[in-house]
């Protein structure tokens, strides 16, 4: 029997108390909001009942409208199956009830779950309860009038700077604004509710209409300036965004014309928003996100964590010391070893200097602080890894290094111990080879900075077993990491789909492209940086080392372009030593370097590929399409090879690693919307111009000929060899 459901009880006192049921969250399905106008009709209808209190099942109110509707929706494209919410229920069957109806908050009310909060006429609530609008970073908008009535609750200002940001506060900050009327411990919660309710209905507290309130939103000038100002600055922060500004056109209707034309407007362009692209995006990286977890044969076989308490962490070089910030901000004890006690003392200095710094960001108190840092111990040799956990290797990218030490760590770790490498080129394999213990060897490729980035690549061989895996996907979640589990090639997924990215650029350069408007073309399309900043970011050193791994690996189509040697043999490593592409200024954003562009006529002068020896004429749109049509196609024979279960973690791990805009779904789903055929003719003839870089694969080949999406799920084909 489905346990999604709306209950109501009537007590002796005469209060119904009805209680949404879906777990594990309470999301408002089509079902429940049915159930719900069922209840509220009882309810009203009853002579029995005086007052209504209105909560959610296992401690959480509702974690809002119903996602799965949405992904429905843009399967089929008809809005229709949209039910009328914001009015018939939310206005008419609650704020305008006859009779008082409070909300018991509990755990969480987001989106539509608190709109429906902010319907009723009192909201009480348990402490550290999260109360939040996140509609836009679904890409829609407020449909059940939270648009309306928050502002009304809190302020124009407070209510724009929740929705805009999508982030939620605590009920403790709620009691402050006005959000909520009584902040209870939990198990009062519904005892005080139903006194609250019955003192409206006896008149003992004020009868409040959210939509009807006009005092916390200023005059109209008041709050057209304040629309004004979030206005520009969501031209700055979301430029690619336009329903961050549909969201204030659409307060400011109810500002200018009153809450109840406003509620109209919002259900007319919520409908209309829910079909944008971004909308699209941003519910399939909602449920790609989620999907990571579930990992065949690995989470699906009655498998259980174990758990980590100890980890050692060899090496405290940037990432070492960044991995092991994220496991004791998470309570995970650290041994930190290194070869001598100079870089045993950076290591632990970087680490200090992280958690410190997260403290003066007001991250976590100073007290937190030094606690935390207390779970930090410093070590030369192996005598305290008897009894660790799980090992993570983080020392340079040496393989007879890397083999010595694994076999060292298979004498001095319990037979229990994890063994995870947080290489990011290795073979792991290789890693493993000279050692009995190749079940336990497993790849944890943080992405720098590690306490700070939200991707762990998890990669597995052949041999890793499943146990191995659930336990370091468990830590990963643990250290509040999305981990994303994938094969062992080249680069793993997220490097190896993406080492295209660079050649691209690199070959469009070398074709008479200007670097500053390649850059330029990228970062408006949505990543934070193009291809020439990041490699200024990351220092020359690593992109010639990483150039030649993939040379070796993909030598077929691997443009190899003389540029970063130059730049370097003139004095250049990027922001390290603030000589790059740009100019690196304290204060100031990164700016042109014109004396970059002889060192790159060189470049062009050497490759002469150049045809005629001119420039080439691109658009923007080509500009675009021939840095990322090739990162597209890699990642079309990452997905061939089967190094990552579903196309959607690649989506996943694009965004999260990569920062790919989250907006465009992930690298795969905005191939899709471009359209494979698209992708497959442009990439065809660019490498009859220009060679190998833009060969399509066999795979983007097939599925654009027979009209495939390239997320479809792979049919296993007798070539094709899965890594999984
Ligand atoms: C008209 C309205 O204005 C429009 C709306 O209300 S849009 C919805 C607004 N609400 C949201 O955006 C909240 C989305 N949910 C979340 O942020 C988080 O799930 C949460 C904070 C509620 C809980 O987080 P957490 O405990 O880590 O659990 P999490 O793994 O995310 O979710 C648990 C399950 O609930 C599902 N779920 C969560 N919120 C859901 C929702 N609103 N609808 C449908 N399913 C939802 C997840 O998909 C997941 O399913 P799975 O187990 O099958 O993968």
């Amino acid at each position: 029997m489905s346990q999604s459901r709306v209950l109501m009880e009537v007590g002796s006192d005469g209060v119904a108390v009805i209680t949404i049921s879906n777990p594990p969250v309470n999301a408002l399905a089509i079902p429940i909001l049915v159930g719900l106008k069922e209840k509220f009709a009882e309810a009203t209808r009853r002579n029995d009942v005086k007052a209504i209190v209105l909560t959610g099942k296992g401690g959480r109110f509702s974690g809002g409208f119903d996602i799965n509707v949405f992904q429905k929706v843009h399967g089929t494209g008809d809005v229709s199956t949209l039910p009328d919410v914001s009015v018939e229920l939310v206005t008419n069957a609650v704020e305008d009830c006859k009779k008082p109806i409070v909300a018991a908050v509990e755990g969480l009310a987001l989106g539509g779950g608190l709109e429906f909060a902010l319907g009723c006429h009192a909201r009480i609530a348990a402490p550290r309860a999260q109360l939040g609008l996140p509609e836009l970073s679904l890409g829609v908008i407020p449909g059940f009038g939270g648009t309306q009535r928050l502002p009304r609750l809190v302020g124009l200002s407070k209510a724009i700077e929740m929705m805009l940001s999508s982030k939620p506060i605590m009920s403790e900050e709620g009691k402050k604004l006005g959000l909520i009327d009584a902040l209870v411990p939990s198990e009062d919660l519904l005892k005080v509710s139903r006194a609250w309710a019955l003192d409206i209905a006896e008149r003992r507290k004020p009868w409040l209409r959210s939509l009807h309130r006009t005092d916390k939103i200023g005059s109209l000038s008041e709050a057209r300036e304040v629309l004004r100002i979030a206005r520009q600055q969501a031209k700055k922060t979301a430029p690619n965004l336009p329903h961050h500004q549909i969201c204030l056109d659409v307060i400011e209707e109810g500002i200018v014309h009153g809450g109840y034309s406003g509620v109209l407007k919002e259900a007319k362009v919520f409908k209309e928003i829910v079909l944008s692209d971004t909308a699209r995006g941003l519910v399939h990286v909602f449920f790609a996100q989620r999907a990571t977890s579930k990992v065949p044969n690995v989470t699906d076989v009655g498998l259980k964590p174990r758990q980590v308490k100890k980890v050692a962490i060899i090496g405290g070089g940037l990432m070492g010391s960044g991995i092991a910030t994220a496991l004791i901000m998470n309570n995970i004890s650290v041994i930190l070893k290194e070869v001598n006690s100079e870089y045993l003392q950076k290591g632990i200095k970087t680490i200090e200097a992280n958690v410190r710094g997260l403290a003066t960001r007001g991250k976590l108190t100073k007290d937190r602080a030094e606690k935390v840092l207390s779970m930090l111990k410093g070590v030369l040799d192996y005598a305290e890894f008897k009894d660790v956990d799980m090992v993570i290797e983080a020392v340079i990218e040496n393989v007879p290094l890397k083999q010595k030490i694994f076999s060292e760590l298979e004498r001095a770790c319990p037979p229990h111990c994890i063994f995870a490498t947080n290489t990011s080129t290795i073979d792991l394999n290789l890693i493993g080879e000279k050692t009995k213990s190749e079940d336990r060897i497993i790849g944890a490729h943080f992405f720098s900075p590690a306490h700070l980035m939200p991707l762990l690549e998890i990669v597995r061989t052949q041999k890793t077993s499943p146990q191995i895996i659930l336990d370091l996907m468990t830590v990963g979640k643990v250290i509040k990491k999305v981990p994303v589990v994938v094969g062992n090639c080249t680069g793993f997924a997220v490097n190896r789909t993406f080492f295209p990215y660079a050649q691209g650029a690199q070959l469009l350069a070398n074709l008479g492209v200007d670097p500053f408007r390649i850059d330029r073309v990228i970062s408006n399309f949505g990543l934070p940086m193009g291809p020439f900043q990041l490699q200024d970011l990351a220092g020359y050193g690593v992109a010639m080392a990483v150039g030649k791994e993939y040379a070796k690996a993909f030598s077929d189509r691997v443009f190899k372009s003389p540029l970063v040697e130059l730049l370097v043999k003139n004095g250049r490593n990027g922001k390290n030593n603030g000589k790059g592409y740009y100019i690196y200024e304290k204060g100031s954003k990164p700016k042109p370097d014109p004396s970059v562009l002889p060192i790159i006529e060189e470049s062009r002068r050497l490759t002469n590929i150049m045809p005629a020896g001119k420039p080439i004429s691109v658009t923007d749109k080509e500009v675009l399409e021939m840095v990322l049509f090739p990162v597209v196609n890699e990642a079309c024979r990452v997905l061939d090879e089967g190094i990552v279960v579903r196309a959607s973690d690649l989506d996943i791990a694009s965004v999260l690693g990569m920062s790919f805009p989250s907006y465009r779904g992930g690298i795969v789903f905005w191939a899709d919307t471009v359209g494979a055929n698209h992708v497959y003719k442009s990439l065809k003839k660019w490498s009859e111009m220009y060679g190998g870089l833009y060969k399509p694969s066999k795979f983007l080949e097939e599925r654009a000929i027979k009209g495939i999406p390239l997320s479809a799920p792979a049919v296993p084909s007798a070539t094709s060899k899965s890594r999984l």
